[in-house]
């Protein structure tokens, strides 16, 4: 007996090591392999998306992009990582459970069957349902994220018109939606957990009742008996486990589904295409043909009618026209964000469609209404016009690239108040830029398309924000740009229009009125209206500066704006911004209890659950050392002798009713410690995130120094108070 022992205690040992191994293969496998291949998707999504043309961006929000690069590859991870494995090995373990059943004695194996139904049923109902609420709160979850991260991204707009309430109680009315599916979900789950830990109880009532009138007919060993039941209980243990993880396998595969649709899907406008003509030298003549446009986001409106009109090379063309005329969208068929529904626009007499777009793109350089920086120094931003094109192609040393940068700077007249910036070139310019001056950002991305070597510059409004002082000399600069460039530029004062070589009057979609100023004021039509509406609109400093440049009242009043904006900005500079690394860290270092302690404070309405789900979790714990003890007396009973059949029939009914009794109690005491950890979980985290959004709502203007990332990662903070919550049910 000892050297038997002895044998099986030796092969617990290999199968220990064997499984150690296998689990510790298949872990570290599935681990690198999902993060690889998560990397590689993540990767080909976003180059999939920056190759889109615009008419994509007009329909899908940078939340939607941003949610499937974050939120479902997260997903997919998972999916990967943990779930895949789960579910081949509690599949494994079934089959296995189920086979070895049947080999033991197949009468037991009939009558435990039913178990297996029962479980399977519940396992794909219970994962069905837990995945469909799952997704609705994903879907209001991923709402109430936009809202915020929109929000935090506009703090000054959300504080200068005071809608902080308005924000907070729609961002809360986000999360009550997603409360009460999330409350659905957790108490699914909390039902399936109950079933899962009743089960083994409930099959040691039925295997021991059953297999015992085998036994007593000695159709069956006592060795045959306890195998049966310890695999029935794993066996249908498992089952539990393979549901969940077959259904968010499937939502893996449906999430990564969309992003491979998406990484297919094929651009009109690809940028990394390399088909199409780039060989030629550019002499920057651009003609517009009898050019039509309609926007795909809004197909039942033309926007350009059969639009005819050319921009010499090396020569100024200006565009003006109301609000709505189509300037824009001129400049936007010329950069081929969008194509042409009719006509065509040509550069040097090809059609622009011929031509390869990135390298058509890298022959202009656009200074767009509302100028956009990166948040980035100042030299980066401005070194980022020539990126696409010098990176790839030339070696230069550091001092070339910053002697082209500073003359670029100067070009646009932004060097002397970046010299005037405590770190001149290196200041950080923060999220849009919006640490500097409107005038100032504007002027960086003058100098950010000057830098470049170009052919055609495309300025649209691009000086609108600059004071006459600063217009008067980045005119130049333009002038001077012009004579190397042809330079198409949509303005509304008339004393960057008058300048121009060629004048294009917009209305309606239609070419109005072109020609040169003294002609087209001759001819008495659109252009007279439109430059007296100008001067109207323009106010006293711009007339005289239109009339007279040597007018010096106007220049200095709006000297004095900018300076106080400088100095405004300077003040923002000069103000440290909020740490927010340390915040990150008092956080972290809050430790375990402190953690507790807070939760438990901001739960304290929920007390009366929360105790009832601790009470719960004792007498849940209770029943697994309970159903040990009956196990081990029925396992007494079984070795009475033939004699005291009867006896041992008696006892068996006995403790199988008991088995019965400990299913129940382990149900409900999993049920009610998965109920009420799980309705004050969802409410601890609705009220986190509803006050720590709150807060930040409350925060002055200079928080915005914060990055919206930081803050909506705050947010994502107060989400692990439900993990904490969780992991308490577990404990
Ligand atoms: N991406 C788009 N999708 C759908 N319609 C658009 C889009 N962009 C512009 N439009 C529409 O096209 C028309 C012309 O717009 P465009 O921006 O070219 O006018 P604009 O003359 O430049 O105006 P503004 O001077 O105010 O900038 C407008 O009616 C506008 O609503």
């Amino acid at each position: 007996m000892r050297s038997k022992l002895d044998k099986y205690t030796l092969y617990y040992v290999y199968l220990a090591i064997a499984i150690f191994v296998v689990i510790y293969v298949s872990t570290v496998e599935f681990y690198y392999s999902g993060k690889r291949i998560i990397r590689a998707l993540r990767n080909a999504y976003l180059k999939a998306i920056l190759r889109q043309n615009m008419a994509y961006f007009d329909t899908h929000s940078p939340g939607e992009i941003s949610t499937r690069i974050m939120s479902d590859m997260n997903l997919v991870q998972e999916g990967i990582t943990s779930k895949a494995s789960i579910a081949l090995t509690a599949f494994a373990t079934f089959a296995t459970a189920f086979v070895i059943n049947f080999i033991m004695y197949w009468k037991t194996a009939l009558v435990l069957s039913p178990t297996f139904v029962a479980m399977v049923v519940i396992g794909s109902f219970g994962g069905a349902y837990v995945v469909k609420q799952h997704k609705i709160v994903m879907a209001q979850s991923s709402q109430a994220s936009s809202l915020a991260e929109e929000a935090i991204a506009s703090m000054r707009l959300v504080s200068a018109f005071g809608i902080q309430e308005h924000i907070a109680g729609k961002y809360s009315s986000c999360l009550t939606s997603a409360r009460r599916p999330g409350i659905r979900s957790q108490n699914a789950i909390a039902g399936m957990i109950a079933c899962s830990n009743a089960v083994p109880s409930l099959v040691y009532a039925l295997t021991f009742w059953a297999s015992s009138i085998f036994f007593v007919r000695g159709e069956v060993s006592v060795a045959a008996l306890t195998t049966t039941a310890l695999v029935v209980v794993i066996g249908a243990f498992v089952i539990v486990r393979i549901d969940p993880a077959a259904q968010a396998l499937s939502s893996t595969v449906s999430s990564a589904e969309i992003s491979l649709e998406e990484i297919a899907r094929r651009s009109t406008q690809d940028p990394f295409a390399s088909s199409g003509d780039c060989s030629a030298t550019v002499k920057g003549d651009v003609e517009f043909r009898g050019v039509s446009l309609i926007y795909p986001s809004r197909d039942n409106r033309i926007v350009l009618h059969k639009v005819s009109f050319a921009c010499p090379a090396m020569k100024i063309t200006a565009i003006l026209g109301v609000s709505g005329s189509g300037k824009s969208s001129i400049v936007a068929l010329i950069e081929r964000f969008y194509e042409s529904t009719a006509g065509k626009v040509c550069l040097d007499r090809k059609d622009i469609q011929s031509l390869n777009l990135s390298w058509l793109r890298g022959q202009m350089a656009l200074v767009g209404q509302e100028p956009r920086l990166f948040d980035a120094t100042i030299f980066e931003n401005i070194r980022y016009g020539e990126l696409s094109r010098r990176e790839k192609a030339i070696q230069e040393s550091p001092e070339e690239i910053r002697e082209r940068v500073i003359s670029a700077a100067r070009k646009a007249n932004a060097d002397d108040f970046i010299t005037a910036l405590p770190e001149g070139y290196q200041t950080q310019v923060g999220q849009k830029g919006f640490q500097l001056a409107g005038g100032q950002r504007q002027r960086i991305s003058i100098a950010r398309a000057l830098i470049r070597n170009l052919s055609i510059l495309l300025l649209d409004e691009a000086i609108s924000a600059l004071d006459s002082k600063s217009e008067a000399t980045v005119q130049v600069a333009i002038e001077e740009a012009a004579r190397q460039h042809t330079t198409i530029i949509i303005a509304h004062r008339l004393s960057t229009i008058r300048h121009s070589d060629n004048i294009i009057v917009m209305s309606e979609g239609r070419v109005a009125e072109q020609g040169t100023h003294d002609d087209i004021v001759a001819r008495d039509g659109h252009y007279p209206s439109l430059v007296r509406a100008q001067q109207i609109y323009s106010g006293s400093s711009e007339g005289k500066l239109a009339s007279s440049n040597d007018s010096h009242e106007g220049i200095e009043e709006a000297e004095a704006h900018s300076h106080g904006k400088d100095a405004l900005v300077q003040d923002l500079n000069e103000k440290q911004p909020p740490d927010v690394s340390n915040f990150e860290k008092k956080i972290e270092s809050l430790g375990l209890t402190r953690t507790l302690a807070f939760n438990v404070k901001h739960n304290s309405k929920e007390y009366p659950l929360l105790i009832l789900g601790l009470c719960c979790s004792i007498i849940a714990g209770l029943a697994i050392p309970g159903q040990s003890v009956i196990f081990a007396k029925v396992l007494e009973t079984l070795s009475l002798h033939s004699l005291r059949y009867h006896q041992l029939r008696n006892d068996i009914d006995l403790y199988a009713g008991l088995f019965l009794m400990v299913a129940g109690v382990a149900f409900l005491s999993w049920l009610g410690a998965g109920v009420a950890f799980a309705y004050s979980t969802e409410k601890l985290s609705h009220r986190l995130r509803d006050r720590c959004f709150i807060s930040i709502m409350s925060q002055d203007v200079a928080s915005s120094l914060f990055k919206p990332c930081d803050l909506t990662r705050l947010l994502l903070y107060t989400l692990r108070t439900r993990n904490i919550l969780f992991c308490l049910t577990q404990i």
